[in-house]
């Protein structure tokens, strides 16, 4: 396994340009935070990172890279197929609310897969008796659960990487804890490449070495975490930073 590149990346809607020539790399073990203001787009580039374009928008630059490989249609293909997981921000809106959550690992492992390989996965994102839960329809579990299952299907076919974008925004703030807890645990196990997409600089500063920060469509800044919490360079940094401090009722060095 080697690193997942986004190279020089470039989208555009008509002739507005929203993502301009982003470079990221996702390395194995590493978790890259993506932090910025909102609309700067973070979430076009978690889609990117899986050849995922939103209907209307398309691609004018740039290539994605996977062990050392520029990636072709069905490169990107195989992405999607089990390299990269995806975790986003809404649970309750990634589930189908008819099916049990047994149904939808069913789907997502399809007919091949062994016996009690769901209650596996469910164990290992911190479930202790996964049995009644493959039972349960999505409106029977709490959002911070269903975001650990979100979790648990995005690693049913042994990813390398992982995307997570906001994965803790909507929860509550020991869901929250949990879940980080968690994803640091499971990317030290599985030795993930993670990119982690955050408005939360704490949240960076617990679980990323790296960071990248996004405004207008562009990458600004990237260095490391301790490099970016002891000097922002570019204003937007600072301004993250600022507005960090001030909840914690700090002032920029
Ligand atoms: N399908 C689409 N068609 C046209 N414009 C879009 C589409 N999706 C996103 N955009 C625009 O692209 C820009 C970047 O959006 P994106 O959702 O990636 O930002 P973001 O940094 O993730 O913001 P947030 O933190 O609010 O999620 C925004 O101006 C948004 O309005």
């Amino acid at each position: 396994m080697s690193a997942l590149a986004i190279e020089g990346l470039s989208f555009a809607a008509g002739d507005r340009i929203l993502v301009r020539e982003v470079s990221l790399v996702l390395e194995p073990g590493r978790v890259l935070g993506l932090v910025g203001a909102s609309g700067g787009g973070k979430s076009l580039t978690v889609l990117a990172m899986l050849g995922l374009l939103p209907r209307g928008l398309r691609q004018v630059a740039g290539r994605l890279r996977h062990a050392g490989r520029v990636l072709d249609a069905a490169g990107i293909a195989a992405l999607r197929g089990g390299v990269v997981g995806l975790v986003q921000q809404s649970p309750r809106a990634c589930f189908n609310p008819i099916l049990t959550i047994g149904r939808h690992f069913a789907e997502t492992l399809g007919r091949g897969a062994a016996p009690g390989r769901a209650a596996a996965l469910l164990a290992e994102v911190g479930f202790g008796d996964p049995a009644p839960l493959l039972r349960a329809y999505p409106f029977q579990l709490s959002g911070g659960m269903l975001q650990r299952v979100m979790l648990a299907l995005a690693l049913a076919r042994d990813p390398d990487f992982l995307l997570a974008d906001e994965p803790t925004t909507e929860l509550d703030l020991v869901a929250q804890a949990a879940m980080l807890d968690l994803l640091e645990r499971l990317a030290t196990r599985r030795n993930l490449g993670v990119l982690l997409v955050t408005h939360d600089l704490s949240v960076v500063a617990r679980l990323a070495g790296m960071v990248a920060v996004m405004q207008a469509g562009c990458i600004v800044e990237q260095g490391t975490v301790a490099e970016f919490f002891d000097g922002p360079r570019h204003p937007a940094s600072r301004a993250l930073l600022r507005q960090h401090l001030a909840l914690y009722g700090e002032a920029l060095p």
